[in-house]
């Protein structure tokens, strides 16, 4: 799994800015309202514990403190404990948290001890970034095409196929497509159909993984992949509209999924 870089989450006010108003200019609704309709709920006044862990690769430098600045600007109450690992676990408890913020380098949890949810970063931004694709207030079309069926590329397939869209997929591994094909009904795109999306949802840790021969004139590419999976040529000769973010879109689902 890819793992963020203390440069990915540079300027990540200014970033999320420009995401925010994108979705909100693309699907008519704004982030956190898509949110609450997804999940049912509206944030309230839960304390956020974030805990750093030096699991691993260990402690990414801005990570936490990127955690915080998203908290604080949902207006929730956050903290950083001052200890890491077990004795931060214990930090963050003793001190009063609802919702336990914390990763390691395949994991990233948000897990809520007043209601007991529990939800993966990769589960959480799958769904919020392919519902995102999916409120394309320009397509007149239910025909979405996800690229990467890995664990983001999965959880955002499934979401969409299970809200009726007509998902097609692709992957270079054969197994994913053959596990999703018979798990949640989805279909094999195949680049000789030659069938054009107004909706993309891409979920690699590749560039240019999105061609010219899959999108229609006026498409919107929803992306939470690093690098950005969409061609400066390919954005710019057609009607591209691309919301791409590192880590404030999929954090934010998380929390609305455990409130
Ligand atoms: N253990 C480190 C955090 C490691 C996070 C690694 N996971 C990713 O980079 C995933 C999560 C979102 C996108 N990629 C720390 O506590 O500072
Ligand atoms: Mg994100």
């Amino acid at each position: 799994m890819a793992l963020l870089t203390p440069e990915d989450l540079d300027n990540l006010s200014a970033q999320f800015e420009e995401s925010e108003s994108t979705i909100e200019r693309v699907t008519g609704t704004r982030l956190t309202d898509i949110c609450k309709e997804l999940y049912g709920k509206d944030l309230g006044s839960e304390k956020v514990g974030i805990i750093p862990i030096t699991a691993g690769n260990g402690i990414i430098s801005n990570f936490t403190s990127s955690l915080l600045f998203i908290a604080q600007r949902l207006g929730l109450e956050g903290f950083i404990t001052q200890h890491t690992d077990v004795a931060g676990y214990y930090e963050a408890i003793r001190d009063g948290a609802d919702i336990l913020l914390m990763a390691d380098d395949h994991l990233f949890i948000a897990h809520n001890l007043r209601n007991g949810k529990l939800v993966t970063n990769h589960e959480a931004t799958g769904i919020i970034y392919s519902e995102i694709a999916s409120r394309f207030k320009d397509s007149g079309s239910s025909e979405i095409l996800v690229i990467g069926l890995g664990r983001v590329g999965y959880a955002g397939a499934k979401h969409l196929a299970e809200k009726g869209f007509d998902v097609y997929a692709c992957d270079p591994n054969r197994d994913f497509l053959d596990k999703a094909a018979h798990e949640i009904g989805i279909k094999e795109y195949c680049k000789e159909d030659r069938k054009k999306f107004s909706m993309v949802f891409e979920a690699t840790p590749n560039a240019n993984t999105i061609t010219e021969g899959m999108i229609a004139e006026r498409c919107l590419v929803s992306t939470p992949g690093i690098p950005c999976g969409l061609p400066q040529e390919v954005g710019g000769k057609y009607r591209v509209d691309l919301v791409m973010e590192p880590l404030f879109i999929g954090v934010t689902s998380m929390l609305y999924s455990v409130i």
